[in-house]
């Protein structure tokens, strides 16, 4: 089944053709115009008749090769930029244009034969990204305006915190829909195209789904901005009554280059074209610069703190037996207390953002705190319990060297707490075809927390798995303090883990978390930690069992 089918409103749109151009901004147009357009997509494969489709720059290609698929697939209409009529008029893709394209905005027209796309009207902007925003948002009729958007970004936390406001507004009967690396939900419910490859999906795809959250009756809408969304414009357009920032770190630099383009990318989000309030955790020093700009730039601030004054600011915390934790909070309407069902200080930090996000929304902590409570997140610090007699096991989706250090800081605690004196084993890898720069630091953070490393592969995607294991390898044993193991493939890394842990140790899986796929060149093979820590450990027994017997 084609997702995009579903992620489309079920009742028929028409923009007309007008207003399509006014939503655009500066242009000029080539070809002859229709009526108006359906709907739209950047991707030919997904064009559905009378959408419009818009030919973008890519890393690889230009998205104007595909304008006659698209054409073909019935799209009525272009979106590009001049590279994009360029290499239209190169390809003979309009061939036969008719020649009586206008100018709407008394802007020059192209002129270049053949550079209409066919018997499809172009469009021509300077800035295709922020221009399709702008139009998707339109066709499907700025479906954020009209429910409570919740927007959260930072390299870590944002699923996380999410779920946590999620759980909050359920508790509160309100009916929240979530967009995130988990995918896409209703009131918790999932939709059935609900898996994604993207944390933000692109706005064409974002403003579809926000309609159909809206059309389907949902109140709000909590979603994860990543720093490539900003970046590229996919939530351009879409206004955030509320959005949180919870730390900055290492991550992502393949695509940003430096920590301060990446921060950019950030901050864009506190600016009062996207957002109302703020809600800032300043006990990280970027989030005290953006508390500054927001000064400057209008937007309201709410500060969350472990160390720092701020608006809700944690007076004391302390993990508990069951891998929780209990928080002591100021907040402006006084001093609240909640026990937690995710472990570490870093959870304490998202809780008390969910909380101040929540309550910036205006709903109250007596109707949210019981969702809080209860939250638990897939593949976050989430248990695989292997029966009597085998080691603690978790699985975590840490794959920054900060997510690292926290989780198994975090994992430490719990079994500190529980008197327990077993040592902390990590399994450990690093995805191909991602910042090679932050692999090395995995390793280091590591070996920093943890007793044993096991190293491993993550989702390799187009690279030599064993190179990448080597990376992190390297960091690992800068360290010193650790065992530092090459565990080879994920399965048998696992296996290893498992047979060097006695019953107090707690074995930490980290990278994939939710994941049930791995990523091995061009193929995803089957494959959860959750489920291959069970299969392994009940090969173990087995195979100590025929042991025993023989
Ligand atoms: C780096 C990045 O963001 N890449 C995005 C980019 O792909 P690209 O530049 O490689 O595209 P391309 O292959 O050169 O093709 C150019 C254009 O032709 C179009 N095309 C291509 C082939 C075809 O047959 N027909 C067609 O129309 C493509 O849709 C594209 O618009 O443009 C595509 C659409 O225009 C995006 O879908 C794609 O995101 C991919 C899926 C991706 O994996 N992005 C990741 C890195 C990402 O966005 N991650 C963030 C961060 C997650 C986190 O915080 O951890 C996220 O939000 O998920
Ligand atoms: N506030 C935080 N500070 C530091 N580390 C965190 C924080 N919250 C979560 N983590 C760690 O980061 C991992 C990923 O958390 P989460 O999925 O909530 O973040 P994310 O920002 O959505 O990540 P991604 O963008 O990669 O999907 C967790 O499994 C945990 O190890
Ligand atoms: N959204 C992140 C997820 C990384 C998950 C990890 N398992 C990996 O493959 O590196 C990314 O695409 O970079």
């Amino acid at each position: 089944m084609n997702d995009s089918v579903l992620l489309r409103p079920a009742e028929p749109i028409q923009l007309a053709w007008p207003d399509l151009l006014a939503a655009v901004g500066s242009h000029r147009v080539m070809g002859p115009h229709p009526d108006g357009v359906c709907g739209i997509t950047l991707d030919s494969r997904q064009v559905h008749p009378g959408d419009l489709y818009v030919a973008l720059p890519g890393t690889r290609s230009h998205g104007a090769r595909f304008a006659d698929q698209a054409r073909r697939a019935g799209a009525v209409a272009i979106l590009t930029d001049a590279q994009g009529v360029g290499l239209m008029a190169g390809q003979g893709a309009g061939s036969d244009d008719q020649g009586t394209g206008s100018d709407d905005q008394g802007i020059n027209r192209a002129g270049t034969p053949g550079a209409s796309g066919g018997d499809l009207a172009v469009i021509v902007v300077d800035d295709p990204r922020s221009a399709m925003a702008a139009a998707a948002a339109r066709i499907f009729g700025d479906p954020s305006r009209s429910m409570t958007m919740f927007g959260i970004t930072g390299t870590n936390g944002k699923t996380t915190t999410a779920f946590l406001v999620e759980a909050g507004l359920r508790a509160a009967r309100r009916h929240p829909g979530t967009i995130g690396t988990i995918g896409y939900r209703i009131d918790g419910a999932e939709l059935p195209s609900g898996r994604t490859t993207v944390t933000t999906p692109e706005s064409p795809d974002l403003q579809a789904l926000l309609r159909v959250m809206a059309d389907r009756g949902a109140t709000d809408v909590v979603m994860e901005v990543s720093s490539h969304a900003l970046a590229l414009h996919r939530v351009d357009a879409t206004v955030f009554d509320v959005a949180a920032f919870t730390n900055l770190g290492r991550d992502h630099l393949d695509f940003h280059k430096t920590l301060d383009n990446y921060f950019e990318a950030k901050a864009r989000l506190f600016t009062p074209q996207l957002t109302r309030t703020a809600v800032i955790n300043v006990d990280d020093p970027r989030g005290q610069e953006l508390t500054r700009r927001c000064a400057e730039n209008g937007v309201q601030v709410v500060s969350t703190s472990v160390t720092v004054e701020s608006d809700y600011q944690v007076i004391s915390w302390t993990p508990d037996a069951q891998l929780g934790s209990r928080v002591e909070v100021r907040t402006p309407s006084g001093m609240r207390t909640m026990r937690l069902g995710i472990p570490g200080e870093y959870n304490v930090r998202n809780a008390v953002m969910a909380l101040a996000m929540l309550e910036a929304s205006g709903l109250s902590f007596d109707e949210v705190v019981d969702g809080l409570q209860d939250a638990q997140v897939p593949g976050r610090m989430e248990r695989v319990p292997l029966g009597e007699g085998a080691p603690g096991v978790l699985v975590d989706f840490a794959h920054t060297p900060q997510a690292i250090s926290s989780a198994l800081a975090g994992a430490r605690e719990g079994i500190q707490h529980n008197g327990n004196a077993g040592r902390v084993i990590c399994v450990v890898g690093a995805g191909g075809d991602r910042d090679a720069a932050k692999r090395a630091p995995m390793g280091q953070a590591a070996a920093e927390e943890a007793d044993v490393v096991v190293v491993t592969d993550d989702n390799p995607r187009t690279e030599d798995p064993a190179s990448i294991r080597a990376a992190v390898v390297a960091g690992a044993q800068q360290v010193g303090s650790a065992e530092v193991i090459n565990g080879g493939s994920r399965r048998e890394a696992i296996r290893r883990a498992l047979e060097l842990a006695t019953p107090r140790d707690l074995v930490c899986l980290l990278g994939k978390g939710h994941e049930t796929g791995q990523q091995v060149g061009e193929e995803t093979l089957p494959f959860d930690d959750r489920t291959v820590a069970a299969e392994q450990w009940a090969q173990l027994r087995s195979d100590k069992h025929s042991g025993d017997v023989a």
